[in-house]
């Protein structure tokens, strides 16, 4: 334990807020920050060890709530998953699978049941895993999840074999096993209805010596990078898989995954708020831990901050690791498509109220469907603090208030609801930096499901934003 006081509790780096939320003053934000691990790399190198033939060893995986998640079903299951070190950017994990493997099952064995959490990524991944197994498997998790519509990846699994109960929503059970040999066209709104499948199809036991594959044929589908990333895992795991771009993938059954080795890059959606928050304040936010090539779609965000204006520079030497920077303002606006990056909505639309010009963020109807409705969200809570967004039913215009150009600050301050979405919190604390007042940012422990220490971070990048020792924010003004 650090130190105790009315707006958070400190304790081993990570900032704890009280039942009152944390204040988030106004103040400047610079300084080098080294982002946690990727939850979506995180997330599919733990299923595919637990599937794989032998003990995987993963270093720099994420330790969020939403990984402690996944981690949690995967021991229901059988797995058994060791910590074997740990950094300040992640944990390094042993993990074995029980022995046939977390696919295999007796039919006449007890029911289990899973809690996801808050984990859609989870929640979808491993029920196709899981819809293999012919012991019926019980999928729940938070209000949020039982909020997300499965339906489409539920009814791709039933004509695959799989029993359904309940749906379309969690709590729902599946029963296997799944067969070989199927063509399924589907709608998926959310990329990882097609993640879920694919990673699953190749494990389908082979029936014969010349068995049928799987073909997968996505209608409607949205980011893509996260398909992209999915392959890029198959392919490091020498999957057979023929793809016609983005709209056939034919698998072979009765493939096997390898046990996992190696490190996880950072996670770009989570550098998104440190961008932000540089082309909030004006400041030089360099981050540190991602790969400048990584398959994550989120790295484009970079082009954003850029195409606003911001500084946004790579610094790579043979000596050191890379590490790029964004220097603010924003000094511009545009129009900017976020299909393929859902995620960076709630912390581009915080950056947004900072700009000179309108903004524009388009073609993202699936942002609606994540831990909250983030378009509408987005827009209530930072209409609240003074910004002007008119909502689309794709995504949002943030407009300059005439503050902005008058040099006065866009947004006033107040209470910021997270609805106990994580990235609003953080998108929350980021807008709050340069508004005329505190914002009190309600839920913001939603933080930790995917980086518990960002409010650690960020009373250390911006001196002054988090406010020790007062249990009401200031009445008016600067603290
Ligand atoms: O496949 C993945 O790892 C993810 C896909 C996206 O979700 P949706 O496909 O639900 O949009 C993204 O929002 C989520 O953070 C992670
Ligand atoms: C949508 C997200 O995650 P998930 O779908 O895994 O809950 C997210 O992290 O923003």
């Amino acid at each position: 334990m650090i130190g105790l006081s009315g707006f958070y509790v400190e304790e081993a780096g990570i900032i704890h807020p009280t039942e009152a939320g944390l204040t988030v003053s106004p103040a400047r934000a610079a300084g080098t920050v080294v982002v946690p691990s990727s939850k979506s790399h995180t997330i599919r190198a733990l299923l595919i060890a637990a599937c794989a033939d032998g003990i995987s060893h993963i270093a720099n995986c994420l330790d969020s709530a939403d990984a402690r998640s996944c981690i949690a079903a995967l021991e229901v299951l059988g797995c058994s998953v060791e910590e074997t070190g740990r950094s300040a950017t992640g944990v390094s994990l042993a993990v074995t699978p029980p022995p046939g493997g977390i696919l295999s099952s007796r039919p006449e064995a007890e029911p289990l049941s899973l809690d996801v959490g808050n984990s859609g990524t989870t929640l979808y991944l491993l029920a196709a895993l899981a819809a293999q197994r012919e012991q019926p498997v019980t999928f729940d998790g938070d209000r949020s999840i039982r909020s997300r519509d499965a339906g489409p990846l539920l009814k791709a699994l039933t004509e695959m074999g799989a029993t359904l109960t309940g749906g379309p929503r969690a709590p729902f059970t599946l029963q296997g096993p799944l067969r070989p040999g199927t063509c399924i066209s589907f709608p998926s709104p959310t990329s990882q209805f097609l993640s879920a499948l694919l990673l699953t199809a190749p494990l389908i036991p082979a029936s014969g010596p010349d068995p049928e594959p799987t073909v997968l044929e996505p209608q409607v589908l949205h980011e893509r990078p996260y398909v992209d990333m999915t392959c890029w895992w198959l392919e490091a795991q020498h999957i057979s898989l023929e793809r016609q771009e983005y709209q056939r993938f034919i698998i072979p059954p009765g493939q096997h995954y390898q046990p996992v080795r190696t490190s996880l890059p950072g996670d770009y959606s989570s550098a998104t708020f440190w961008f932000a928050a540089a082309a909030v304040t004006g400041g030089t936010i360099t981050v540190e831990g991602l790969e400048p090539e990584d398959v994550q779609g989120d790295r484009k965000v970079l082009d954003i901050f850029s195409a606003l204006g911001c500084t946004v520079q790579w610094h790579r030497s043979d000596a050191s690791t890379p590490a790029v920077s964004v220097t603010g303002p924003i000094t511009r606006g545009g129009t900017f498509d976020l299909n393929a990056m859902p995620d960076a909505l709630p912390a581009l639309a915080a950056a947004a109220c900072y700009a000179p010009e309108p903004v524009s963020l388009t073609n993202v109807p699936q942002a609606r469907e994540k831990e909250t409705d983030r378009i509408d969200v987005m827009t209530r809570e930072l209409t609240a603090l003074g910004a002007l967004i008119e909502e689309h039913p794709d995504g949002m215009t943030v407009k300059p208030r005439k503050a902005t150009c008058s040099g006065q600050p866009p947004l006033e301050g107040g209470t910021l609801h997270s609805h106990g979405d994580h990235r609003v919190a953080m998108a929350g604390a980021v807008a709050a930096l340069g508004a005329a007042a505190p914002v009190r940012i309600i839920d913001a422990e939603a933080a930790a499901v995917t980086y518990p220490a960002f409010f650690a971070e960020l009373a250390r990048l911006a001196p002054g934003s988090l406010l020790p020792g007062r249990t009401e924010p200031p009445a008016e003004g600067l603290a």
